[in-house]
């Protein structure tokens, strides 16, 4: 199962390369207005989801959320540990 440090490297890897297949390369250029006006869009569909649609579909959402959340990472230039020193 991916965890979000496996799902972090292979983003991460994917911008380095600058994979033109790749949907979070392309995220990734819109920069951090894009990456964070789909951040709390993501939010907003896990709230929602999580009111009144049930566990699995919350779950669906909040992955999307984690996702999203890398990715306005990515866009800021920030790693892993720029935010793990903060929990
Ligand atoms: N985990 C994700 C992931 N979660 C969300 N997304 C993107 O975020 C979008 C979600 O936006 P929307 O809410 O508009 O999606 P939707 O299809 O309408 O779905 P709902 O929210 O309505 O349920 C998806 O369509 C994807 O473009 C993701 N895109 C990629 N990944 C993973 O990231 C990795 C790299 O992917 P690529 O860069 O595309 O190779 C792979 O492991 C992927 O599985």
């Amino acid at each position: 199962m991916k965890t979000f440090e496996g799902l972090f490297e292979e983003l991460r890897a994917k911008v380095a390369a600058g994979d033109p297949q790749s949907g979070t390369v392309a995220a990734v250029a819109l920069g951090v207005h894009g990456a964070g006006k789909k951040l709390v869009e993501e939010a907003a569909e896990s709230w929602m989801a999580a009111r009144h649609e049930g566990q699995e579909r919350a779950a669906e959402e909040i992955s999307q959320l984690l996702y999203w959340a890398q990715v306005l990472m990515l866009a800021t230039g920030l790693e892993l540990k720029d935010v793990y020193r903060h929990l």
